[in-house]
Order: structure tokens, then sequence, then C-alpha cells
């Protein structure tokens, strides 16, 4: 949608307002601050291509460079720049390990004012340390290049997949799922003070495991998240009345977070926690859930009154103006130009599910302008799918999707408390949030890394790699055709 990304080339970044001040507990959310990659990305700490980038910045003195990679070919390419399949040249211990490596060409950029937004998003890809986002492995400069290299995705994109589906649709349980982890991924964007902005199939990547993996953040905008507490009276087990210091379960088991690491406080022994209702207090004393909320069961002043307490990270009144987006997946509140935040991401999440589920996006027209028009006025239906095995869930996403597409963002699912409100929804039920990656995926790619490395086609066959190719030296410009 290149209109939308020329409208929002020199005003998408300058436009976010943030109204908020800034909670020192909670600065680590939207902490962009590091100028290179975070030397620890804890839930990669096992893999065996972190470790071999860690063995190459070991033993570079000067640091990781772009002739330490071979790029096999290409993998794609979008507004950005380039993405090249590549691996490690010279240590035969790695050679199984591939790598994404975007290649953006700086100057390019800078005479289309778009450096601001390939900066965006190389913050953003700093800081991401989750299982559902890129790995940013490394990053570099070749003259006027900007080099990221990243987790390759194998099993190609959503929109792919939903092609070769039976009525190049999923079935709701696979919709499900790809939902589920998709909302994971979201929640801890937005906990990270990151509005996401650009949902769809074609940014949802697979990789060798069947998880998927969200990309492309060049449209997204970092504001400062304040956490909220909220507070409700509880109303459940009366043991809780009679004995308030005993162990009680919290509704949820808090479980501590990816990025939280040992910051986090300690609320799984005690469960019952004295927390006066003063922001700034939290930050230390709470642990926050991979699910954007911290569970506290907490004490009032008044002798055996309690309270259900969430925390919320969630970037409510975070505002950007920019018109930014794919033109179906646009929000209400994107086209008027009020202004909007992470509730955004929360419409496109119903455009997504509506996608894979019935094979089209809800609001299309015959021409952009239609479509547009359509995601103001049109009311939301749904295609009669005849014979349906699955027709309760089917009513439930229906739910879901009706309660996510709602053109006030106020009145939205998710608006008031991000992620915490969908995922209670009925159709999520049973879905094991804290599990889902051990879960078997609807598809794995069939053994797409050895037919990545033996492709015919390829510039280099990997597997046959002679020690001359490897050794040969390497070429910048003429690998890199770009735009
Ligand atoms: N990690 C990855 N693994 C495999 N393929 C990838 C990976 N990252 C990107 N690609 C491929 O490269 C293409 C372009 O990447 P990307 O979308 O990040 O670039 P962009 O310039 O930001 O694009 P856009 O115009 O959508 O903003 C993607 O469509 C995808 O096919």
């Amino acid at each position: 949608m290149d209109s939308d990304h020329e409208s929002s080339s020199s005003s998408s970044f300058t436009a976010v307002e943030s109204r908020y001040s800034h909670f020192s507990d909670f600065s680590s959310l939207s902490s962009f601050r590091s100028s290179s990659p975070s030397p620890s990305k804890p839930h990669k700490s096992n893999q065996i291509e972190w470790e071999a980038i860690k063995s190459l910045r070991s033993s570079a003195s000067s640091g990781i460079r772009l002739d330490h990679f071979r790029l096999v070919r290409r993998l794609g390419s979008g507004d950005l720049g380039n993405v090249y399949l590549c691996q490690l040249r010279d240590d035969p211990r790695y050679s199984s390990c591939l790598y994404a490596m975007k290649v953006v060409d700086r100057e390019a950029l800078a005479v289309r004012k778009k450096l601001r937004r390939a900066e965006t998003e190389k913050e953003i890809l700093r800081s991401l340390d989750h299982p559902f986002l890129p790995t940013l492995y490394a990053e570099f400069e070749a003259h006027h290049y900007s080099c990221l290299v990243m987790e390759f995705c194998p099993g190609g994109d959503l929109y792919v997949a939903r092609q070769r589906q039976p009525e190049r649709r999923f079935t709701v349980a696979s919709a499900k799922f790809y939902a589920a982890e998709t909302i994971l991924a979201l929640e801890y964007l937005h906990m990270m003070g990151v509005v996401y902005r650009d949902l769809k199939p074609e940014n949802v990547l697979v990789r060798d495991d069947g998880h998927i993996m969200l990309s492309d953040f060049d449209l997204s905008f970092k504001c400062v998240v304040v956490p909220k507490l909220l507070r409700a009276p509880l109303t459940v087990n009366s043991s809780i009345k009679t004995t308030p210091s005993s162990c009680v379960p919290p509704p949820m088991q808090p479980v501590i977070s990816c990025f939280y690491g040992g910051r986090a406080g300690r609320i799984g022994g005690a469960h019952k926690v004295k927390v006066k209702p003063k922001l700034s207090h939290v930050g230390t004393a709470l642990a926050v859930t991979t699910g954007g909320e911290a569970n506290i069961i907490e004490e009032s002043q008044e002798v055996g009154q309690f309270f259900h307490t969430e925390l919320v990270a969630e970037p409510i009144t975070a505002r950007s103006k920019s018109f930014v987006g794919t033109h179906e997946y646009l929000a209400p509140e994107v086209i008027s130009g009020i202004g909007h935040g992470g509730a955004v991401d929360w419409w496109t999440l119903g455009v997504f599910l509506y996608e894979m589920i019935y094979g089209k996006t809800p609001f299309k027209g015959e021409n952009n302008e239609k479509t547009i028009i359509n995601i103001m006025k049109q009311q939301l239906s749904f295609p009669k799918v005849e014979g349906s095995r699955d027709m309760e869930e089917l009513l439930r996403a229906q739910d879901l999707i009706s309660k996510l597409l709602v053109k006030n963002p106020k009145k939205r699912i998710g608006s008031l408390k991000g992620s915490v409100e969908i995922k209670r929804h009925e159709f999520f039920k049973g879905v094991n949030w804290a599990l889902i990656r051990s879960v078997k995926p609807p598809e794995v790619p069939k053994d797409q890394r050895s037919a990545v490395l033996l492709k015919r086609n390829s510039k280099v066959v990997l597997s046959k790699m002679s020690k001359k190719e490897r050794d040969e030296p390497f070429q910048i410009p003429q690998y890199f055709d770009y735009f």
C-alpha cells in the first residue's frame, strides 16, 4: 500500500504523542537505549544459531561484518529493503545454521525519507526477546547498507499457508492456534510500549517447528507504557477471608515474564500481597505474567476486605495520527485520523481472524476507496458456512471477531485491559497460554531447512560448498539488488 507508506513517511514517527510520564520502576518495559543487540537473549540461550553468533563475536576482534556471512538467496523484499537467506562462512561447526539478513540501503531510504522508519524497526528488534517475535542476532553496517541478522523462518507466511488450505481457509482450530500465538506476540509488544499496526497474514511467518514469528516492524510506533492497577472486590473462596495469611492460590498463577528476568518480585509463595494503591510502588512488588497482567489478592485497610487486582501494561492512551497500514486492515480510527493507540492491533486481530477463517477480509471493496468507506460505515457480517463441523467453535469465533471489530476503539475488546480481555473470551477456553509453545502446530514445514540447503537454483548448494567457495572474497553491491 504505497500511498499509505508515502503519507506516513514524513509524519508517522513525529506524530506520536505520549501523554505519559515515565515510571522508573517500569522503564525497562520501553527501553530502547541499547545501541547493539542485547548480549543476552534468554529464550534463545540453548540455540546453536545463537551460540554460533556468540562464538563469532568473541573471535572477531573488529566486530561482526558482512564478509562473515555468505548470502545464499533472496527470501523476499519489502518497502525498506531485501531479506536474504545466509549462513556463516568459516566455521564448519555451524554450517547448519541459517539466518535471515535484512539489508537496508540507508542512502536510498534517506532520499525517500524513510530512514526513521528503518531506525525504529531496528530499535524495536533490538529490544525483543520472545518466542513468537524475531531475535536480532547481530547488526552491522556495510558501506551505506544496514544489515540485520535475524532468525530464519523456513515455513513461509500465513497468507501463503492459507492458499494451500481447502477452500483457502484455515479450520477454526488452526485459526485459533495462530491467533493465540499472535496475541501473545502482540501482548509482549504492547508491554514493551510498541504498537505494531501491521498485523496481516503476510507478516506472520512460520518457523521450522510450525510456531509463528511476527515480522516487519517498520510501521510500528513506540510509546511509554504506564502500567495500571485495576481492582475489583474479590468474590471467590470464602477461605480467603477466614485465613488471610495462608497460601491462597490466586485466580491465575503468575508467570514471570521473559523480559522481567530477575527483577520481578516474589508473589508466588504467600499470594497475599499488600500493595498500596500507588503505581510507583508496584514495579518492584509484582511479577508480570506473560499475559500482560499480574493477579494479586490484596487486602485493604479494613480487615477481611479483599480485592482482585490486575496489573495492566497496555498502551491504552498512546496516540499516533499517522495514516499507516494495509487498506483492508486499517482501523476506523486510523482512517479518521482522530488518533490511535494499542486498540488498532486488536482491530487488526479481528480482521486477521476473519481472514483466516473465511478466506477473505470483512470490508474489502472493489477498490481501496470503497474498502475504506466499508470499514467506516458497513456493518460486520459473516458469510454462511455450510455444514461446518465445528459450528459451536465458529459461533464463538464470530462473537470474538464482532467484539474486536467494534468501530469505536473505546468500546472494542482489549481497549481497557489489553490482551487479558481477549484471552478470557470463550473462544480461547482451554488454551494453555503458558505452554502454547509446546502445543503441536497445525502444520510443520516439511524438512524445509534441508530443502533450502539443497535447493538447486540457489546460488550455492550449501551442503556441497567447496573450500574455494567458502574462501572467495565477498563483493557487496552486486549481491544487493535493491528496490
Ligand atoms: N526471518 C525471515 N525468515 C524468512 N523470510 C523472511 C524473514 N524476514 C522477512 N522475510 C521475507 O522477506 C520479505 C520482506 O521482509 P520485510 O517484510 O521485513 O521487509 P520490509 O521491507 O519491511 O517489508 P514491508 O514492505 O512489508 O514493510 C517478507 O515478505 C518475507 O517473505
